[in-house]
């Protein structure tokens, strides 16, 4: 991929189905379609991973009862805000209620449309303590929904290793729900988690195969 390709570019390049930008100008058009919310919830850490490798942040995403791995959140009830959606469906799918979790529409982050589904997509991003991230981690187990819709916890390997394949180049071969993937490559490059260099090549990487 050629890597001087803007970020938004690259991603609509490896997306299943167009997802568009939406500017936030713009939602008062999309009154009447279907609206979903989730969220990005991440941490600092400093805690080595494998082999010494420092992950870049620790962030939160779940495996799902479909199979695919996705963010806490789901569509909106009718006249409900999305950040109530997203910050509801986190309790509901992480057992955790707790003010540093709590949403306001200064954490949106982005918001994407499906035109084949008539979805308005909106992605919110909450930074929180390691503590915090930890707590989240161990009580999804205890949630309601453990073992129904939500089947794992899952921690992105933020790091790759020597091979330039395992960890998070590995890890974006994944089945994702949805534009989660391409959610997770905007929240890295616009929280400065990862450059754009950084996502390219590990959006290109390839497993090492033995006799090729
Ligand atoms: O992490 C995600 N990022 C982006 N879209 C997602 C994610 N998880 C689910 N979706 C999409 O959002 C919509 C609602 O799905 P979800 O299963 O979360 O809702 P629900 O829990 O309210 O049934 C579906 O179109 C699904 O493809």
């Amino acid at each position: 991929m050629d890597q001087n390709l803007p970020l938004n570019v690259m991603i609509g390049m490896i997306a299943a189905e167009p997802y568009e930008d939406v500017t936030l100008r713009d939602i008062s058009n999309f009154n009447g379609c279907n609206q979903a919310a989730h969220v990005v919830i991440y941490a600092d850490t400093r805690t080595p991973a494998v082999q010494k490798l420092a992950p870049r942040a620790a962030v939160y995403l779940q495996f799902r009862f479909d199979g695919h791995v996705g963010f806490p959140g789901g569509m909106l009830n009718r006249g409900e805000r999305p950040e109530d959606a997203a910050y509801r469906e986190l309790t509901e799918e992480s057992g955790l209620d707790s003010e540093e979790l709590r949403l306001t529409k200064d954490d949106l982050l982005v918001v994407h449309y499906s035109k084949s589904k008539n979805l308005l997509l909106h992605l919110f991003v909450k930074k929180v303590s390691i503590d915090i991230f930890h707590l989240l981690e161990t009580q999804t187990v205890n949630c309601h929904e453990w073992g129904k819709e939500v089947i794992g916890v899952l921690r992105a390997p933020l790091y790759t290793m020597s091979d330039g394949y395992r960890g998070f180049p590995a890890f974006l071969d994944s089945k994702f729900i949805g534009n989660c993937k391409e959610q997770l490559l905007h929240f890295l490059d616009k929280c400065k988690i990862m450059t754009k260099e950084e996502i390219d090549l590990a959006l290109n990487a390839k497993p090492f195969v033995l006799g090729k």
